[in-house]
C-alpha cells in the first residue's frame, strides 16, 4: 500500500481530473459516500452525530458524508465552521446539493455554546481540515479544535486528525486527537511518524478510485508492507533444498561482557530459516556461546582489553555477514570495520557497535561493490548523521533517504515504525512490533533474522521488509497469547518465530 504527501495526493487527484476525466465533484462524492458507508460498520443509527465542516474540500466531504448519512436515517447535525459564503468549487457545489436536498446546516457562530452543544452528541466527525492546514492553527478552528479534544463521545477525523499536517518536517500547533480517522485513499506520511500518529488514533483506509499511476510514475515510492506483503514474498523451502540453498552466514561480534548479543543474533537468525552459521567471537566466549546455540560453528578470534582485537583470520567469502552485535565501542573497532568492510565478498549487515565504529569510515561504504545494510535505531542513525534525535524522528524519512542516495546503502531505521530505505531511495515502513520490545537485546534479534533472510531466495528490500514484519509481528502475537509488554523478552522472541512460521505458512 503506497502512502503519500500531500502534493502526491494533489497531484494524484489532478491527474484523475485532467487526465481521467473524473470531475472533483465526483471524487469528492466518493470520498463523503465511502467514508459514511465505512462509518456504518461501527457507528449505530442511534447514535447522535454532529458533523463539524470546515471551508476546504475536507469540508465537502463533509457535507456528502452528512447526506449520504441523513439518508440513511441517522441523526446528523451540520455545523459549518465558516461562513457559508466562504467556501468555494467543489465543496460549495456539495453544500448546494446538500442544502437542496432538503437538509439543514448551521454555523458555528449562531450556536450560543458549541461546547455545550456537543456535549448532547455521541458522535463528532471533523471534517474540518485535510491536507491543506498549513501553520498555526487560526480562528475559529483553534477554539474548535479544543472543543472536540474536550468531547467525551468518539471522535471520526475525515482523511487525517484536523490540524495534523499531512507531511513529514512540520510542527503540530494545535490538532484534533481522534479515535478513528477514516484516511482517503492512501495514508498520509505523518501516519508513520513518532509526534503525530497518535493523533490518527486507530485508521483505515477507504478506497475511492484513484488510481496509483501518478504515485507509481514517481522516481521514488513510500510504501507500507503488510501481512499480505509477507505472505506472498516469503521464499518457500523447496521439497529438494539443501542447508547450502539458505544460505552461509557468519555473526562478527561480541566482548567478553557482551556475549548475550551474538548469542542472540544467531540463535534467531537459525531460528529464521539460515542454512549455515558461524559466530566469530573473542575466545573467552566460545565455551559459553557453544553450549547455548549448538547449531552454530565458530571461528575464534584473539581478545585484548576483552574486545575482539583482529579479524585477520576471519573468511569473508559468506553469503552475508552481520557484524557489529555487542563488540564494544574500543578504539580498534573501527580498523576491524574497515577490514570488514573491504573483504566482505556478500552482504554485509552493520549493527549497534559497528555503526559507532563506522562513523569516521562513513565514505568506505561507497566503495563497496556488494550491499551493504545499516540497521540503527534512531540514536545511532542520529549520530552517524550529525543531527540530533527529535531533529531525526521529525522527519525520518527524508534523512533516510538522503543518507541511502549518499552512501549507497539500505537502511534500516528501527522504531515503532520501522523505515527500510534502498540505496536507490525506495521506502517502506512496517508497523508491527509494540513496546514490549523497547529492551536491550530486540536489535540483536532482528539482526539475525534479517542475516536469514537476505540469505534466502528474495531481493534485499523484500527480505528486509519481511524480517522487520516478521519480528515485530512475532512480539505482538507473544503480547496478546503469552507474555505483556512488561514481561516479554527479545530470546522471547525468538522462540516466538515458530508460530509466526507456522501462521504464515498455513
Ligand atoms: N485527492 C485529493 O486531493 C482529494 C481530496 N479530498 C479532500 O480534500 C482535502 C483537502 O482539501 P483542501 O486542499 O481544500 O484542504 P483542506 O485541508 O480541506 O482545507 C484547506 C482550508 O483550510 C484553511 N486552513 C489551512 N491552514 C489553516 C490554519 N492553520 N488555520 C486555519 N485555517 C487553515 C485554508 O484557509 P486559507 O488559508 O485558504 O484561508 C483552506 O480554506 C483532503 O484532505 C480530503 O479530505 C477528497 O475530497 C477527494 C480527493
Ligand atoms: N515501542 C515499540 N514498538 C514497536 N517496536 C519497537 C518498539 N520499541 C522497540 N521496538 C523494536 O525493537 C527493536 C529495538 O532495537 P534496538 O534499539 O537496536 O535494541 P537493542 O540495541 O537494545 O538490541 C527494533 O527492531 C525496534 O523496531
Ligand atoms: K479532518
Amino acid at each position: 500500500m503506497y502512502f503519500v504527501t500531500a502534493q502526491e495526493m494533489y497531484d494524484t487527484d489532478q491527474y484523475a481530473i485532467e487526465r481521467i476525466g473524473v470531475e472533483g465533484k465526483l471524487l469528492m462524492e466518493n470520498a463523503g459516500r465511502a467514508v459514511a458507508n465505512h462509518m456504518e460498520l461501527f457507528v449505530s443509527d442511534q447514535k447522535r452525530i454532529a458533523i463539524l465542516i470546515g471551508k476546504g474540500n475536507n469540508g465537502g466531504d463533509g457535507f456528502v458524508i452528512a447526506r449520504t448519512l441523513l439518508q440513511k436515517g441517522y441523526d446528523v447535525e451540520v455545523i459549518v465552521c465558516a461562513s457559508p459564503s466562504e467556501i468555494k468549487g467543489d465543496a460549495a457545489y456539495h453544500r448546494d446539493v446538500f442544502r437542496n436536498s432538503g437538509f439543514p446546516f448551521i454555523s458555528y457562530e449562531e450556536i450560543e455554546n458549541l461546547e455545550h452543544a456537543l456535549k448532547e452528541k455521541d458522535v463528532v466527525v471533523d471534517a474540518m481540515l485535510g491536507i491543506g492546514v498549513k501553520g498555526a492553527i487560526r480562528p475559529p478552528y483553534n477554539q474548535l479544535i479544543s472543543f472536540v479534544n474536550q468531547f467525551e463521545g468518539e471522535v471520526i477525523s475525515v482523511d487525517l486528525p484536523s490540524g495534523v499536517p499531512a507531511d513529514e518536517g512540520l510542527e503540530v500547533d494545535q490538532a484534533v486527537q481522534a479515535d478513528r480517522t477514516i484516511v482517503i485513499q492512501f495514508p498520509k506520511v505523518s501516519a508513520f511518524l513518532e509526534h503525530t500518529a497518535a493523533y490518527y488514533g486507530r485508521w483505515e483506509v477507504v478506497d475511492i478510485g484513484l488510481p496509483s499511476t501518478v504515485i507509481q510514475s514517481k522516481k521514488t515510492q513510500k510504501r507500507v508492507w503488510k501481512k499480505q506483503d509477507v505472505s506472498t514474498t516469503l521464499p518457500t523451502r523447496g521439497a529438494f533444498s539443501h542447508k547450502g540453498k539458505h544460505g552461509k552466514g557468519l555473526v562478527i561480534g561480541g566482548a567478553v561482557a557482551m556475549p548475550g548479543s551474538i548469542a542472540m543474533t544467531s540463535r534467531a537468525a537459525l531460528r529464521a530459516g539460515a542454512g549455515l552459521l558461524t559466530v566469530a567471537t573473542v575466545q573467552e566466549n566460545i565455551t559459553a556461546l557453544a553450549s547455548t546455540v549448538v547449531e552454530a560453528t565458530y571461528t575464534t578470534l584473539p581478545s585484548e582489553g576483552g574486545y575482539i582485537s583482529d579479524i585477520g583470520s576471519v573468511d569473508f567469502s559468506y553469503d552475508a555477514i552481520a557484524m557489529g552485535m555487542g563488540m564494544g565501542r574500543h578504539t580498534g573497532a573501527e580498523t576491524i570495520l574497515q577490514v570488514a568492510l573491504e573483504q566482505t565478498q556478500g552482504i554485509l549487515l552493520i549493527d549497534a557497535d559497528g555503526l559507532y565504529a563506522l562513523k569516521g569510515i562513513l565514505s568506505s561504504l561507497k566503495g563497496r561493490h556488494n550491499p551493504t545494510i545499516l540497521t540503527p535505531h534512531p540514536g545511532e542513525m542520529a549520530t552517524l548523521l550529525n543531527v540530533s534525535i527529535p531533529e531525526l524522528l521529525h522527519q525520518p524519512f527524508a534523512y533516510s533517504k538522503a543518507f541511502a542516495e549518499e552512501f549507497q546503502a539500505y537502511i534500516v531505521l528501527k522504531g515503532a515504525f520501522t523505515i527500510i530505505t534502498t540505496p536507490q531511495g525506495n521506502q517502506w515502513v512496517t508497523v508491527t512490533g509494540n513496546p514490549g520490545m523497547a529492551k536491550g537485546g530486540s536489535g540483536d534479534v532482528l539482526a539475525g533474522i534479517l542475516l536469514a533472510m537476505v540469505m534466502q531466495s528474495q531481493s534485499l528490500e523484500r527480505a528486509l521488509c519481511n524480517g522487520t514484519w516478521i519480528h515485530g509481528y512475532t512480539a505482538d502475537l507473544l503480547v496478546q497469547h503469552q507474555h505483556s509488554t512488561y514481561d516479554l523478552l527479545a530470546s522471547d522472541v525468538i522462540e516466538g518465530l515458530a508460530q509466526t512460521y507456522r501462521a504464515l505458512s498455513q
